[in-house]
């Protein structure tokens, strides 16, 4: 069986300037996946290219084994069957929620439409909402009746752009988590593009980073956090810190916050590495490899402090660690890394 989204070896510009590079992934029938990267790294772009509405320039998309896009073919958007959610909500503000619910499947029976519009009414949770305008609406609750709009017509795909970013942060989180499970009970494919990791995790059955145009993993979220393909990848996965360090003839690494152990075992003692150290992976307290640091800056944030230490070499680390009074600025501990991912640099 076909994949239900394939794109093979994408390339996309706007005129020279080339924004989308050598891009490949795979999204199978029923599958989540979410595009995370910095602002300018083309997921917009990818999307829109998958959307129908902007042309690619090498590679191919596929839609359930068929091409859409590829430099000689473009399927034009309103025959793809895909949906999208945009990151404004674009609703029409002259019509209820029952009528934007509704507006894609005008051509269905009426009693059809109507039962299909009360099914999905009920699916994002407003029952008793269809007859209010969208101004009368929470901004969440805009962003369900767009995600029901989209899903009227039964979409092969959906892809939602952003679809959260309007919304603060708590809420960004429990509407990916509903969006999630809205998408899981109708089956439906769904490719999000977002720039905010917490988002992408929850969402995510597959999770692609991307930076500067190109896909630099493409995996479940567990394993692009746990074993991220570079430094770029970790960075964007989680807060922390990125050092230099050598490998020792022991095999260990050396770096400004001390020696630390790493699971990278092909590396040759004297190669230079890369070093990213998440906020968690520090511990404070005495240990053969700990190293002198001086707490500059705490932030107390409940269950966690974050801390900023400065090393004796003048760099500055993030730790997360739980919260103690007796760690205050000012003060100075030994502290060493617990866990590190280590790259060749
Ligand atoms: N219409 C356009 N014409 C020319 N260049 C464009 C156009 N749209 C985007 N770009 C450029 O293409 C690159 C990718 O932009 P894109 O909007 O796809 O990135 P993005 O990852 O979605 O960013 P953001 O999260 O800020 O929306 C950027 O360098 C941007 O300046």
């Amino acid at each position: 069986m076909h994949p239900i989204l394939s794109i093979g070896n994408l390339q996309c510009r706007y005129g020279e300037q080339v924004v989308i590079e050598s891009v490949s992934f795979a999204l199978q029938e029923g599958e989540i996946a979410c595009l995370l990267g910095p602002s300018g790294c083309g997921k917009t772009t990818l999307l829109h290219a998958i959307a129908g509405f902007q042309p690619v320039t090498e590679g191919s998309i596929q839609l359930s084994g068929e091409v859409i896009s590829s430099p000689e073919i473009q399927v034009p958007a309103e025959r793809r069957k895909i949906g999208v959610v945009f990151q404004d909500y674009a609703l029409f503000p002259h019509l209820t929620v029952e009528q934007n619910i509704a507006f894609g499947i005008q051509s269905m029976p009426k009693s059809e439409r109507q039962s299909r519009t009360q099914s999905l009414l009920q699916l994002v949770r407003l029952e008793g909402f269809g007859q209010q305008y969208p101004h009368q609406l929470s901004g969440g609750q805009q962003q369900r009746v767009a995600l029901a709009r989209a899903l009227a017509p039964r979409p092969k795909l959906l892809l939602l752009d952003e679809p959260f970013s309007n919304l603060d942060t708590e809420l960004r989180r429990s509407l990916a988590s509903e969006v999630r499970r809205i998408l899981k009970q109708t089956g439906t494919s769904a490719l999000l593009v977002t720039h905010d990791r917490n988002e992408a995790f929850v969402a995510a059955d597959k999770l692609g980073v991307m930076g500067e145009g190109q896909l630099l993993q493409w995996d479940t979220p567990e394993q692009v956090y746990q074993a991220p393909a570079n430094a770029d990848v970790a960075r964007l996965t989680g807060s922390g810190n990125l050092l230099t360090g050598v490998v020792t003839d022991n095999r260990l690494v050396q770096t400004p916050m001390g020696l630390m152990n790493t699971t990278e075992n092909t590396l040759q003692p004297g190669t230079r590495v890369k070093v990213f150290v998440r906020s968690g992976g520090i511990e404070i307290g005495e240990h053969e490899y700990a190293v002198p640091v001086l707490i500059a800056e705490r932030d107390f944030l409940g269950e966690q402090c974050l801390y900023q230490l400065t090393l004796t070499d003048g760099q500055t680390v993030e730790a997360s660690l739980p919260a103690q009074p007796e760690l205050s600025s000012g003060v100075s501990v030994p502290a060493r890394v617990t866990r590190a991912l280590v790259f060749p640099a």
